[in-house]
């Protein structure tokens, strides 16, 4: 078992990443239970994959397990998914010391991790993320939210969970296509700060995506130590480091937005264009060279995901796009920075972007091909 501590003082946690987690699930869990009772909120698909093993789990420590089961989908992550979780929560006399499991993707996990932060004005919550994107990126570092009509992630809290199980053998009975949306945050890191990494991926990416157990758990213990590096030395985004983390995601969230946070376009899906994005936007204002964007490009769609925005054929034009990064929450001032590339393995927080030559890189990309 790989274990990454993520060092936040008194809200330090560990992530514990191996085979068969859930199966063992309530013997890490016993620890910080305080109860013979506990609260999962899950989806439906991870409930019919994963509910009998995790129940099994408890019931073998005498822990009753009580479960939600919500819609599976971006769209269950809004203001009528948090009210059905609170409600819940409240409904089982939830109380502040205890502890709710989230159970499932990023989507759960923001949820239920904001719905814990806002509970009683806070109680604890444990990550038992189920795809490959929870495992590594979003169950780690403490960022919840839910989107509201506005844009993505909009009403939020930064609440670190106590504990995060990242069971490999539940990647099993994810689908292909969110396989490649959480590869899409692992290629993150190589492309933001770890060139040796990214040139792995390029090497290994197939054998990631294919499961194999040594290649998927180098790719996801990697991933989480750069992740909890990061977030240890700037937990709330204040100091230009953990921004870093949202690479591709200014162009990524301005097109979830346009297409509805639907199953159009999944998160990673929109991360993965965004990244290219960013190195293409980069390269064009002379910071990279081309080859280098290119092979941020061929990365992304050698895995399978979407490199261009032309194929999207949305009905928009670049300035569109651009009002949606307005909304962006790295904004400051009245000025939005974004994540650039000096090269692939550099990337850096950029504060002098003119909005309108990239709402006119927009348009060129959209009509590109
Ligand atoms: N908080 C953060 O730091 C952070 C980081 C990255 C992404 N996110 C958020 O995470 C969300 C995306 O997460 P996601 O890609 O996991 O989406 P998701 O939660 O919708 O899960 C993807 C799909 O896979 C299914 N699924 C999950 N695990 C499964 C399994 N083991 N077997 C079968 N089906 C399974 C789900 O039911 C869903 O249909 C977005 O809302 C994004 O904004 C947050
Ligand atoms: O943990 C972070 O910090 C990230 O930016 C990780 C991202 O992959 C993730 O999608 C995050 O939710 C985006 O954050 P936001 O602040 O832009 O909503
Ligand atoms: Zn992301």
């Amino acid at each position: 078992m790989a274990v990454v501590p993520v060092e936040l003082g008194g809200r330090s946690y560990q992530v514990r990443i191996s085979a068969n987690l859930l199966a063992e699930a309530a013997q890490h869990c016993i620890p910080l239970l305080r109860k013979n009772s506990v609260s999962i909120v899950t989806d439906a698909n991870v409930a019919e994959n994963w509910r009998e093993t995790v129940e099994a789990s408890f019931d073998r420590a005498a822990i009753a397990t009580r479960w939600l089961i919500l819609d599976p989908g971006e769209s269950t992550k809004d203001w009528s998914g948090l009210e059905k979780v609170t409600d819940w929560l409240l409904a089982g006399q939830v109380e502040r010391g205890d502890h709710v499991i989230a159970l499932g993707g990023g989507v759960i996990g923001d949820l239920v991790g904001f719905a814990a932060a806002v509970l009683k004005r806070g109680c604890n919550f444990i990550q038992l993320p189920t795809s490959l994107l929870a495992q590594v990126d979003s169950s780690v570092g403490g960022k919840t939210a839910i989107n509201t009509r506005t844009g993505k992630n909009l009403i939020g809290a930064f609440h670190q969970p106590s504990l995060v199980l990242a069971d490999l053998s539940a990647l099993g009975t994810l689908p292909d296509r969110q396989m490649r949306a959480g590869y899409a945050e692992i290629l993150k890191y190589g492309v933001l700060g770890d060139r040796a990494f990214f040139d792995w991926l390029a090497a290994n990416g197939t054998a990631v995506l294919a499961r194999e157990s040594d290649a998927l758990e180098r790719a996801v213990a990697t991933s989480v130590e750069a992740k909890a590096r990061i977030v240890a030395e700037d937990e709330r985004e204040t100091a230009d480091r953990r921004a870093l983390l949202n690479l591709g995601h200014t162009f990524g969230h301005a097109l979830e937005a346009e297409t509805g946070f639907s199953d159009r376009l999944l998160h990673g899906e929109a991360v993965a264009l965004g990244m290219v994005l960013a190195a293409r936007y980069s390269a064009r204002i002379g910071l990279m060279p081309d080859a280098e964007a290119a092979q941020v490009a061929r990365s992304v769609e050698t895995a399978g995901l979407p490199g261009e925005i032309a194929a999207l054929a949305l009905d928009c034009d670049g300035q569109r796009l651009a009002d949606h990064m307005l909304h962006d929450k790295k904004m400051d001032a009245g000025t939005l920075p974004f994540i650039l590339l000096r090269g692939i393995g550099t990337a850096f927080v950029a504060r002098d972007v003119d909005l309108a030559d990239v709402a006119a890189f927009l348009d060129e990309q959209l009509r590109a091909h």
